[in-house]
């Protein structure tokens, strides 16, 4: 690998007339913790996809931890890649206990297979709950959790195979402001720590910027409109052509405000 994590070129993704995606260049280093912003439809969950090489793009070249989308095997590659977001919620099999969603991660599964897990991994299954603040959720139905709880969870379940890319698709959507401040803080120190992997996340909103995230990419129907480090691409110029409305913008140490004016 080269350095770099992921590397965009490119890259468009086209269903019949639409284009989910438009030539986007992208390039993520070793250790930086990106947010993707943008409006609804902007096609944020189309690129997250495509990272997770979970969706190959209709023309362009798409570069994951040092593999090229096509020449490898995803079946080698997607092990080293956490996922969070609706669609892996949305295939969870009724009846499923929360530890067996995040140890079965561990194998590439997702729920109970017949597979019986070593202690170790129902350990670190359980720890990982427990530093998301979801271990007494461990032996509950999935279905029969929160938005917040399901949420964690689901990011628990991501980090448990070790990535080395780590893609959380609105982690913070559907919160409380409550429930929002508490992830976007464990977010924040996972971000700040120097062990934990390459990191990309998905929101609708500024203030759902961890501390200690590094770079943005704003995203407007399909198109790249800025990337780079937050202090460049954070400004109401570029907010504003995002978002489609003149906004203001506010930094507060290392957590941002934005609100029409
Ligand atoms: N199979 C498809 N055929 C046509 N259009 C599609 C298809 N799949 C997605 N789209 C459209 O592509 C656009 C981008 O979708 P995507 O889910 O990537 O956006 P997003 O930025 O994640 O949106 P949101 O913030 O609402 O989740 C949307 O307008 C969506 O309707």
């Amino acid at each position: 690998m080269d350095g770099r994590v992921l590397g965009l070129n490119g890259v468009t993704v086209r269903r019949g007339s639409a284009h989910l995606l438009n030539s986007v260049d992208w390039s993520v280093a070793e250790g930086e913790r990106w947010v993707i912003l943008g409006p609804n439809g902007a096609g944020k969950t189309t690129l997250l996809n495509v990272a997770a090489s979970q969706l190959f793009p209709t023309t362009g070249q798409v570069d994951i931890l040092g593999e090229r989308l096509g020449r490898v095997d995803v079946f080698e590659l997607r092990p080293l890649i956490g996922y969070a977001g609706a669609s892996v919620a949305g295939r969870i099999e009724p009846g499923t206990t929360v530890l067996d969603i995040v140890v079965s991660a561990a194998y590439g599964y997702l729920g109970r297979f017949r597979e019986e897990y070593g202690n170790p991994d129902y350990g670190r299954a359980r720890a990982l709950l427990g530093h998301w603040g979801v271990a007494e959720f461990a032996d509950r139905r999935f279905h029969t959790l929160s938005e917040g709880e399901r949420k964690r969870v689901l990011i628990a379940r991501a980090l448990m195979a070790d990535p080395e890319l780590l893609l959380l698709d609105e982690p913070a959507a559907g919160l409380d402001v409550g429930g929002r401040e508490d992830l976007v803080r464990r977010l924040g120190n996972l971000a700040r720590n120097e062990d934990a992997p390459s990191l990309v996340i998905v929101s609708h909103h500024v203030e759902e910027i961890p501390e200690g995230f590094t770079h943005g990419l704003l995203l407007r129907e399909g198109g790249v409109v800025a990337a780079g480090p937050l202090d460049e691409v954070m400004t109401a110029d570029v907010l504003s052509e995002t978002f489609g409305l003149p906004l203001k913008v506010e930094r507060d140490g290392d957590r941002w405000s934005a609100r029409a004016v």
